[in-house]
C-alpha cells in the first residue's frame, strides 16, 4: 500500500498496456473513493475497454500500479479471483437465461453467489425470498417477475442483468456502455436506476450517450489515447478546449 493509495477503492497509477508496440493504455492513473460512481467518456480508440479489462484481470497492464480497496495487486490475479473479491462486470451486450423466468434469473444469481454444493441441497429461505424481491424492485422488473427473460425489451434484459450482478453483491460494479441500443425513456430510466445503485455500491461507467452521463451527475473522466485528458463535472470537460479538440478533430 502507498501512502496514496490508502483509503481508494479502486487505484490506478502509471499504467501502460501495448498491443504489437500500439500503446492503448499510457500512463493511465485514475482514483475511485468507496461509494463513488464515476463516468467515463472518451473517443473511440481512447482505452475505455482496455482499461476495464485491465481492472477485471482479462489483461494484465505492462506496467503500473492497479490497486483495489488501497493494497490489493489486482495485477497479480485471474479473472475468477478478482470477479470473488467483488469487482462485478456488466459488458454491453445482455447475456440473460432467455428460457428462464425473469425470477429465476435473479435466484440463479443468488444460487451462483453460494456455490454448487450448497445449491445442491438448498430450499430458498425467506431473506433469499425478500432479497429477490428487492432485487425485482430496482430493476424495474417485480410485476414481469414469471415472464420468460426472452420477451423483455433490450433494456429491460440490461437491467435484469445488473440485477443478477448486484446478487453476487459486488463492492464495485463496473458498466460497459449501458444506454447503447436502448430507447430514450429506457435510457433515463437507466440513469436514476444507476443513481439508486450508487448508494450502496461504488460504480464505473463508460459511455458515449452525453445526455446520459449528464443525468448521472456524477464526475466524469476523459480518457484520450490512453490517458487522462481531463476529469471532472461535464461541464467542466466538455468545456475544456482540449476536450473539444479530440471530440470535434476528429
Ligand atoms: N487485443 C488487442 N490487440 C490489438 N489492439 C488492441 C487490442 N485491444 C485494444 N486494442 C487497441 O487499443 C486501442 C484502445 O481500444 P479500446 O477498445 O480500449 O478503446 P475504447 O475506448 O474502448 O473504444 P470504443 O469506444 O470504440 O469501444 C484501440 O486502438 C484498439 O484497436
Amino acid at each position: 500500500m502507498s501512502d496514496k493509495s490508502e483509503g481508494t477503492l479502486l487505484y490506478l497509477d502509471g499504467v501502460s498496456k501495448s498491443f504489437d508496440g500500439f500503446k492503448a493504455i499510457n500512463g493511465l492513473s485514475l482514483v475511485l473513493e468507496p461509494g463513488e460512481m464515476r463516468a467515463i467518456i472518451g473517443p473511440n480508440g481512447a482505452g475505455k475497454t482496455t482499461m476495464m479489462d485491465i481492472i477485471t484481470g482479462k489483461t494484465k497492464p505492462d506496467v503500473g500500479d492497479v490497486l483495489f480497496e488501497g493494497s490489493v495487486d489486482l495485477t497479480a490475479m485471474d479473472e475468477a479471483s478478482i470477479a470473488n473479491l467483488g469487482i462485478g462486470r456488466k459488458f454491453q451486450k445482455p447475456t440473460v437465461f432467455e428460457s428462464h423466468t425473469i425470477e429465476d434469473n435473479i435466484a440463479l444469481a443468488l444460487k451462483a453467489k453460494r456455490g454448487p454444493w450448497a445449491t445442491l441441497f438448498h430450499r430458498r429461505t425467506a431473506a433469499e425470498a425478500a432479497r429477490i424481491d428487492e432485487l425485482l424492485a430496482i430493476t424495474r422488473l417485480a410485476d414481469k417477475r414469471h415472464m420468460l427473460a426472452a420477451r423483455l425489451s433490450h433494456g429491460q434484459k440490461q437491467w435484469l442483468e445488473i440485477g443478477m450482478l448486484l446478487a453476487q453483491e459486488p463492492r464495485l460494479l463496473l458498466v460497459d456502455e449501458p444506454a447503447a441500443g436502448m430507447t430514450d425513456a429506457e435510457t433515463a430510466e437507466t440513469a436514476i436506476l444507476l443513481k439508486e445503485i450508487a448508494k450502496t455500491q461504488s460504480v464505473v461507467v463508460v459511455e458515449h450517450d452525453m445526455t446520459f452521463v449528464r443525468d448521472l451527475g456524477v464526475k466524469v473522466t476523459v480518457l484520450h489515447e490512453g490517458s487522462v485528458l481531463a476529469e471532472g463535472s461535464l461541464d467542466a470537460v466538455s468545456s475544456n478546449p482540449k476536450v473539444v479538440e479530440v471530440y470535434l478533430g476528429r
